[in-house]
């Protein structure tokens, strides 16, 4: 059952006679930190776990690493930041990867990262509850897989589940009477099957807008839902990424000044977007990345095909009817069918029983760089609002703060099993 390779010792398999809650599970002792997750987050502690000889268990609900990459992403998504930029810790992309990788190259990168550190996650094993035991100074990790119900008991717990675990699909008036065809932008994959339909796109943060320019380019006609406000930013600056510009930027200049310069290139290279219904916001596009997680979007073809009139830009939604769709400003809108691009959130607060360390929203409280690390042997990873990067660094950090505290413990443990050993001896 469990990944005998990555423990020390073999799974013990205790019977608690006391706890029915016990009786009902097996349970396996770790001897070292379980991790919640093996998407990239996961795999990267993982590698900084194998490189410093500490074991580990990856439980993992899906059937395969990198979930959200393999299983709920579209078929033309690439990486919006350059690679230097995506790549986990000590294991670099191929060469000739271009500057940015397709969702393809980042998979495949992230099997070979898996093979080279030989990780070897436990699929199909959805974490149900976590919590720690005051009385044994332990995490309780309840797990149930098509096995049955397990539950792991270990000294560190590394949260490793993302940002985007869930898909966020708010409710709205009328949608049971629409008729037509409902999906959030998870389970999209291409334009092919909307070709001639006329497709309402909620939501125009970098899904929303590139679902849409996918749609165009599949000669459908998606009307694009812009509620409140975007900050769209050109993908590269005088041949620079954006991306890259501001984090050279911030080294020199505080934030709001860093805002203030991407937002002049923006108009600049841009022009005026108010014009097509695409208001920004008061906040600049990293203060607002930093203090709501709000992405910015980096245009990569979307913008075109709004001023062209192709991607058509409509406000928020009042209710649906059948076959259409009613918005705030009275207009009457008929559609074929709804891509809810909608977002995501973390699901946390769902199975972690805990409330220090992690937000209600299922973020550390915390903010970057300090985020990583709660009390009792508790970790998390990849909450950083900073992508792959963020993601990167917190599991260099993690990683070999566990190994720290697991290599003391265990020599600890060798030095007491070593004076019990030798007060058995002078017995004799
Ligand atoms: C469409 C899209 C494109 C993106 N593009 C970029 C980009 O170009 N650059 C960038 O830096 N970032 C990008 N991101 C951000 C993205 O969050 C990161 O790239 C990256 O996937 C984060 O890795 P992670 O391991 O933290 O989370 P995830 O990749 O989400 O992995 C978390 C894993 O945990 C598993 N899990 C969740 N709950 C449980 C549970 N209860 N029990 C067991 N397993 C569980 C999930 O199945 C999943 O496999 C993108 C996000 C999206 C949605
Ligand atoms: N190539 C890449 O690198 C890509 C990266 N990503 C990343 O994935 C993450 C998630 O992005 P995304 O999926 O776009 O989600 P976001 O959270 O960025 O955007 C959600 C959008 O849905 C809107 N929305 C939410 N609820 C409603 C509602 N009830 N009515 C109308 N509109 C609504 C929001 O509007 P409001 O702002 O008003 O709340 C917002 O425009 C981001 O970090 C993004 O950068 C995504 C795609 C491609
Ligand atoms: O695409 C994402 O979700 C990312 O987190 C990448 C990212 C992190 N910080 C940013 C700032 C501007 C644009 C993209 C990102």
């Amino acid at each position: 059952m469990c990944n005998t390779s990555c423990l020390n010792t073999p799974p013990v398999v205790q019977s608690f006679g006391k706890n029915q809650d016990f009786l009902a599970r097996r349970c396996i002792w770790v001897n070292g930190p379980v991790i919640v997750g093996a998407g990239p987050s996961g795999l990267a502690v993982g590698a900084g776990l194998k490189e410093q000889g500490v074991p580990f268990i990856i439980l993992e609900r899906a059937n395969c690493i990198a979930s959200l990459w393999q299983n709920r992403t579209y078929d033309r998504l690439k990486l919006h930041l350059p690679k230097q930029f995506c790549q986990l810790p000590n294991f670099p992309f191929p060469d000739d990867f271009p500057e940015y990788p397709t969702k393809y190259q980042f998979i495949k990168y992230l099997e070979s990262y898996a093979k080279h550190f030989d990780i070897t996650p436990q699929f199909n094993e959805t974490v149900q509850s976590a919590k720690y035991d005051e009385t044994f100074g332990l995490w309780r990790v309840k797990t149930i897989s098509t096995g049955g119900e397990v539950e792991y008991i270990c000294r560190w717990l590394v949260v490793a589940t993302g940002e985007n675990a869930e898909k966020v699909v708010p409710e709205f008036k009328g949608l049971d009477e629409f008729g037509g065809h409902v999906m959030h932008a998870c389970d999209y994959k291409s334009g092919e099957s909307f070709r001639g339909k006329r497709v309402l796109v909620v939501g125009c943060g970098n899904s929303g807008m590139e679902v849409s320019l996918d749609l165009c380019n599949h000669n459908a006609s998606p009307s694009m839902v812009v509620r409140s406000s975007v900050h769209v930013l050109p993908r590269e600056i005088l041949g620079k990424s954006t991306f890259e510009l501001a984090v050279l930027l911030m080294k020199w200049f505080p934030l709001w000044l860093v805002d203030k310069i991407l937002l002049i290139f923006a108009r600049l290279i841009l022009g005026n977007l108010g014009k097509h219904g695409l208001k920004r916001p008061s906040a600049g596009p990293l203060q607002l990345k930093n203090t709501e997680g709000k992405t910015p979007v980096l245009d990569i073809g979307a913008l075109k095909k709004i001023r062209s009139g192709e991607i058509k830009v409509v406000p928020g939604i009042k209710r649906f009817f059948q076959g259409s769709v009613e918005l705030v400003n009275g207009d009457n809108v008929e559609i074929d069918s709804v891509v809810l691009a909608t977002g995501y959130r973390s699901n946390v607060p769902s199975w972690l029983k805990e409330n220090d360390f992690f937000s209600g929203e299922g973020i550390p409280k915390k903010p970057f760089p300090n985020g990583w690390k709660g009390n009792a042997g508790l970790y998390a990873v990849g909450f950083t609002r900073r992508g792959l990067s963020g993601a990167s660094l917190d599991a260099i950090s993690v990683a070999h703060d566990i190994a720290k505290s697991w290599k003391e413990e265990t020599k600890q443990k060798k030095k007491s099993v070593a004076a019990r050993h030798r007060r058995c001896i002078s017995h004799f």
